[in-house]
């Protein structure tokens, strides 16, 4: 096997120490060109039908793209007959244009018009490569010979959209590879096709420059679009828009440095299908300017819709960590950024700046709900325990608590290895806090404030359901009570944190009191809903001592077997 990096050549950078785009900024949407069709379908295992092409075409419509490269009519039938289709079915929104592409072949280009006929607004799309390898070993062609194709084409499409003059015709030039191609020797072809188009004379004209293959940084690539951007003639009437493939993983980057360097439109398609890593995705790219406070004129709140479709149609799965759309973009595991997003989301008022640590954007724009936001597994902290308590099932813990629970379920994450869920959290808190140990139910109670402190007679019902009346004297209702449980269990406790709250009116209990207790070596915790805070604080310090007792029992139990 070979692994040797000596093999390939680094791109050559750009001498271009004027260039104007590192310090723009995008502020407005580019015009964006949907190509999912033609360029998304062509790298497809299963290319798309007449049908699904319509449902495909029918939401790139909805969710506004005005411009839809609908597939290479000349290449296929079922690129043909849908262009027919879209056409003689009155299928085209009168503000859309339809694109289609072809190569510079004149029998191919005269099958590109016919599928057109009838169309009220077309773009017709050709391409010959200018890079020097296709020059030298696809085409065998020189400079000379490849820019007599371009205009040749020019010229075929020129003559052939003025037999067809019902139709608003623009005219699409993409020199394939320009990224691979000396950037003069584009601007020189460029020029060629726009000697032939005029577009100074009221031609629609886009030229289309792709990175065909993504062969350099989307610096070097914003450089050469800056470049064709100075120096093109007729700059002011042509339309420039970039075409970006992911190979180094930087389509979207590379299209938007374009944009910065003066392209004023982006194809691309949704969520980025393509041939080999796939084109720029005009997901990404319009969400980008949407967390920037900038209208992507597109309407992506219908994400789940988008994934569904694109899913389906291209039998590709998202990636979970799909930038916008991926099922877990909107999921932190982690401790400090529960913790952060938590305190966030606590602040966050409607209509304010959206402001939340970790979360770029607001997962309710898109659909999601802040239910997956935080999920809980061993890298978690008290932060996302406590937020799925609270947005679960109402419940707010003290600190130390949460501290406490957190320890627990992070036993139980490791043991488990995977995720707990929000249900296990709220078994777990039930089950060591919350659930009354048998023989330790606050009855009633009978309290007297006198002048040295409180004097409680407390009935607690035991096991069997009998009822135990303890009797003791504190400055306050708890002071009492664990007075009362020391003297008959022969107990020390020390009540090492306590919390009450009143609860909202629509629940049974309208208090909860969370306490831990120290017994000798034992620590304990306990919390109590109850109809008033005395109630639940009593009830807690006699669950907590309930559970001393519990463990009491069980340790010379232990220490028998
Ligand atoms: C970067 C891109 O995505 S470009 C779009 C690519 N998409 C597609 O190719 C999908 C549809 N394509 C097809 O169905 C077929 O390729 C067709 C119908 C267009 C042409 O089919 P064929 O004539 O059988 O030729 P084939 O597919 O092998 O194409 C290669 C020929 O086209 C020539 N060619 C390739 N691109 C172009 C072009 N842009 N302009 C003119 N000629 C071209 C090649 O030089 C070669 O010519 P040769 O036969 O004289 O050596
Ligand atoms: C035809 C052109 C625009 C293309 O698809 C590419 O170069 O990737």
């Amino acid at each position: 096997m070979s692994f040797d990096h000596r093999k390939y050549a680094p791109f050559p950078t750009i001498d271009k120490p004027d260039r104007q785009w590192p310090s723009k900024r995008i502020e407005k949407a580019p015009l964006w060109a949907a190509v999912d069709l033609r360029d998304g379908n062509q790298a497809l295992i299963k290319p798309m039908s007449v049908a699904q092409k319509k449902r495909f075409f029918k939401l790139l419509v909805e969710l506004g793209y005005k411009e839809i490269e609908v597939g290479f009519p000349s290449a296929s039938q079922i690129d043909y007959d849908f262009c027919r289709a879209l056409i003689e079915e009155d299928l085209v929104p009168d503000d859309v244009h339809i694109q289609v592409l072809s190569q510079a072949r004149q029998e191919l280009i005269e099958r590109t018009f016919e599928s057109l006929k009838g169309a009220k607004k077309a773009v017709v799309h050709i391409y010959n490569a200018t890079s020097p390898t296709f020059r030298e070993q696809v085409f065998n062609v020189d400079k000379e010979g490849c820019k007599a194709i371009a205009v040749k084409s020019a010229e075929w499409v020129r003559d052939a959209a003025a037999k067809q003059p019902d139709t608003e015709w623009s005219f699409q030039y993409s020199p394939e590879t320009f990224s691979a191609t000396e950037t003069d020797f584009a601007i020189e072809v460029i020029d060629a096709v726009n000697e032939v188009w005029r577009p100074d004379q009221g031609q629609r004209v886009i030229i289309n420059l792709p990175a065909t293959v993504e062969v350099s940084t989307p610096n070097v690539f914003a450089d050469q679009v800056e470049l064709v951007h100075e120096n093109i003639r007729y700059r002011e009437h042509v339309l420039i828009s970039v075409h970006t493939h992911d190979d180094r993983g930087c389509g979207v980057a590379a299209a938007e440095l374009a944009v910065m360097a003066g392209a004023d439109r982006v194809e691309g398609t949704l969520l980025g299908n393509g041939e080999r890593t796939g084109n720029m995705d005009l997901v990404t790219a319009g969400m980008n300017l949407y967390a920037q406070g900038i209208d992507p004129e597109i309407d992506f709140s219908r994400m789940k819709e988008i994934r569904a479709l694109v899913e389906e149609i291209t039998e590709i799965d998202t990636h979970p960590r799909h930038p916008y759309a991926g099922d877990l973009v909107f999921t932190a595991f982690s401790g400090s950024h529960q913790d952060a997003i938590r305190k966030c989301l606590a602040r966050y008022t409607p209509g304010d700046i959206w402001r939340v640590a970790y979360l770029p954007i607001d997962p309710h724009d898109l659909g999601r709900r802040y239910e997956e936001v935080v999920r809980i597994n061993s890298q978690s902290g008290k932060g996302g325990v406590a937020h799925v308590l609270e947005r679960d099932f109402g419940i707010s813990l003290p600190r130390w608590l949460q501290q406490e629970l957190a320890m627990v379920v992070q036993q139980d994450a490791e043991e488990d290895g995977g995720e707990i869920t929000g249900e296990r959290i709220h078994r777990r808190f039930n089950g060591d806090y919350l659930n009354v140990p048998a023989g330790w139910t606050l009855r009633s109670y009978d309290l007297h404030r006198a002048d040295d402190g409180v004097r409680a007679r407390i009935s607690v019902g035991d096991e069997e359901g009998a009822t135990v009346d303890v009797e003791g004297r504190g400055e306050g209702a708890m002071g009492a009570l664990v007075d009362a449980l020391n003297r008959r269990h022969g107990w020390q406790i020390r009540v090492e944190a306590f919390d009450e709250y009143s609860l909202g009116d629509n629940t049974e209990a309208n208090a909860m009191a969370c306490v831990r207790v120290q017994v000798g070596e034992q620590v304990q915790s306990a919390v109590a809903l109850a109809a008033d805070t005395t109630a639940a604080a009593l009830q807690a310090i006699l669950s907590a001592a309930g559970r001393v007792a519990a463990s009491e029992a069980e340790q010379p139990a232990r220490a028998r077997a």
